[in-house]
């Protein structure tokens, strides 16, 4: 039964270690990942998402069966990681944008073979999918090039059909699109949201946070190994401290009007930013959980000036990420 990738208090401590490189040093243990309860559906992209060191990484070797957990579990439709190995793998795949692991000397159709038979892929199919997924990250024409000749972004493409060669029903995508240049990563975008419409279980992690605006439904933002929200992109955006931004452009400079400014920024306790635009003129920047929209304009026109620039930013999944992972701007 497909009930997805589900973890139960999930704990990974890399031990303490006494030597590191060629110097003597004690390096304390380090709790990667610290009661972390998640789930992947099948069907939708799920976001990871977390500052450098949070946890991301660990966790998806941990799902991928590279690393064994020091507490609680992991299951993938109902089959225990650690306890069910094999029978995991066949069901899970990751592509990684960090890692361009595949053979220099062997060519893309025999490196899409070699690693079919490493998931035990049928050979039947394995002759239809290698060929189905050339055409689909467009490397058919260099299908028969040695490896060591190809481009940065042709080897991501092709590590990403390795990625697809067992039909995962469950796909982690950790950065998958690092590196790749616009078309590509647009068209890498497009098949995630294909195969997670086709049913395919997706958990991704990504710095570009439009993507992760763009395609997950659910996200989880950890810190320190744990978690510290979740919710949908927008439920998350909801829940920052620095809110709406209100940007406004005067066509000539008023001290009575930056006054105003200033006086009302201080009666709201918001963010005030002044400073001037490309072309001279005076440029002002509001940040506030509420949308201060309509008491600036009224503030600003009742002294005569012309607003030539007007733009509100709602909060953002970058203003999320900060001030939900970051204790001292939630203190704020
Ligand atoms: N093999 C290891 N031995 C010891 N510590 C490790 C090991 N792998 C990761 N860590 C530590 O565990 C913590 C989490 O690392 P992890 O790579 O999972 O973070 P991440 O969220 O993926 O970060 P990034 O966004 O930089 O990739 C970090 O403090 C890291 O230094």
């Amino acid at each position: 039964m497909s009930t997805g990738i589900v973890t139960t208090d999930l704990r990974k401590t890399f031990p303490a270690r006494r030597w590191q490189g060629w110097r003597r040093r004690h390096v304390a243990p380090v709790a990667a990942v610290d009661g972390l309860s998640l789930r992947v559906p099948p069907g939708q992209v799920t976001g990871l998402l977390g500052l450098n060191g949070a946890g991301k990484t660990t966790t998806i070797r941990i799902l991928s069966t590279l690393l064994r957990p020091t507490g609680g579990t992991v299951t993938v439709d109902g089959l225990d990681v650690v306890d069910h190995a094999r029978e995991v793998r066949r069901r899970i795949n990751v592509i990684s944008g960090g890692e361009r692991m595949v053979y220099d000397r062997l060519t893309a159709r025999e490196n899409l073979w070699y690693f079919g038979q490493l998931y035990d892929v049928p050979r039947a199919r394995l002759r239809t999918r290698v060929g189905e997924l050339l055409d689909l990250v467009g490397l058919t024409e260099a299908a028969q090039l040695p490896v060591e000749r190809y481009s940065r972004g042709m080897r991501q493409r092709l590590v990403i059909a390795r990625g697809l060669i067992n039909d995962p029903a469950y796909l982690l995508l950790d950065e998958p699109t690092l590196g790749l240049d616009a078309p590509i990563a647009h068209q890498l975008r497009a098949l995630i949201a294909q195969l997670a419409a086709d049913g395919v279980g997706v958990l991704l992690t990504s710095h570009y946070l439009a993507e992760v605006e763009q395609l997950c439904r659910h996200v989880y933002l950890i810190a320190r190994g744990s978690l510290v929200a979740q919710g949908s992109p927008a439920q998350l955006a909801g829940q920052t401290v620095r809110r709406h931004t209100v940007r406004l452009v005067l066509s000539v400079a008023d001290p009575a009007v930056t006054a105003a400014l200033r006086a009302l920024a201080a009666r709201h306790d918001a963010e005030l930013i002044v400073d001037v635009d490309d072309g001279g003129r005076p440029r002002f920047a509001l940040r506030h959980p509420e949308d201060l929209v309509g008491v600036v304009v009224t503030a600003v026109v009742q002294r005569g000036a012309t607003i030539v620039g007007l733009t509100v930013t709602p909060p953002t999944l970058e203003d999320a990420i900060l001030t939900l992972t970051d204790p001292a701007v939630m203190a704020r």
